[in-house]
């Protein structure tokens, strides 16, 4: 699978906040098998784990880097974090963030668009957060977006996928557009219906970082991701109304009898 010019094997993105400690995050990075991990610039900035050395924590954790915007609420404020990000991290990807409501923490999908565009001019590899509407992502796409990140549920929120109906609609019109679920999963099972929806992979952080054992709760994830990508591949039977016998009744001894 290839996120923009990279060729990713990992479905699992991790999120780099809200752990014990340093050392349980980089314990759970491994044990989740990401090759990807996101992390917050603005969240970062203000948290005794910021400067120089927490990027260079992350960096050694050999894991690829996708600076986030998360907190920004206006399209100049997410512009600007970008720039930041592509300095201190020396990658063109970002996962765009510019949220439009605090209580919910949704995406302000209007100045979404725009700073996508104004980046994506620039030369950023965009991987915007936006709700499962399908303008919007046609609007995203328009301005330069080559992936998406819908939803599953607010942030933090651990609710799982919302809006099932919306992400298989989003994904049956974007085939070919790597789609990745982002935000509000709280169980492995969570992970697994996404990618059994056919999605590309699946982004979290506060499930795993703050579970009771973040480091099994990793685990738990990465199986749970392979066990939907495998059931996607797998082409699972459609749901019926009415039963279907599974088991087969001609040819068997008292069927003839009772049916003559
Ligand atoms: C880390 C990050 O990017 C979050 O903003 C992200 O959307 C994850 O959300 P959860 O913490 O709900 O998994």
């Amino acid at each position: 699978m290839k996120f923009y010019d990279d060729e990713i094997s990992s479905r699992l993105l991790i999120g780099t906040a809200l752990y014990p400690s340093p050392a349980i995050m980089l314990e759970a990075i491994k044990a989740s098998k990401a090759e990807i991990v996101t992390v917050s610039l603005r969240r970062e900035s203000g948290t005794e784990q910021a400067g120089q050395n927490f990027w260079s924590f992350i960096k050694d954790s050999g894991a690829k880097v996708l600076p986030n915007t998360a907190g920004c609420k206006s399209v100049k404020e997410a512009v600007t974090t970008a720039h930041m990000a592509r300095e201190i991290f020396e990658t063109p990807w970002v996962k765009l963030e510019v949220i439009g409501e605090d209580d919910s923490l949704q995406p302000d999908v209007f100045g979404l668009v725009e700073a996508a565009r104004i980046l994506s001019e620039d030369g950023f590899q965009v991987f915007p957060y936006t709700t499962e509407d399908l303008v919007v992502a046609e609007k995203l796409i328009s301005a330069g977006c080559e992936i998406l990140m819908p939803w599953g549920a607010p942030i933090g929120s651990g609710r799982g996928l919302n809006n099932i109906y919306g992400l298989r609609s989003l994904r049956a019109h974007f085939p070919n557009i790597p789609l990745i679920v982002d935000a509000g999963i709280g169980l492995p099972s969570h992970a697994a219906a996404a990618m059994e929806l056919g999605y590309d992979a699946v982004l979290l952080n506060t499930a795993v970082a703050k579970a009771g054992d973040p480091v099994l709760m990793a685990k738990a994830f990465a199986l749970a991701i392979e066990s939907g990508l495998q059931c996607y591949q797998a082409d699972p039977i459609e749901k019926r109304d009415m039963a279907a016998p599974s088991t087969p009744v001609a040819g068997l001894p008292f069927w003839n009898q009772d049916h003559a």
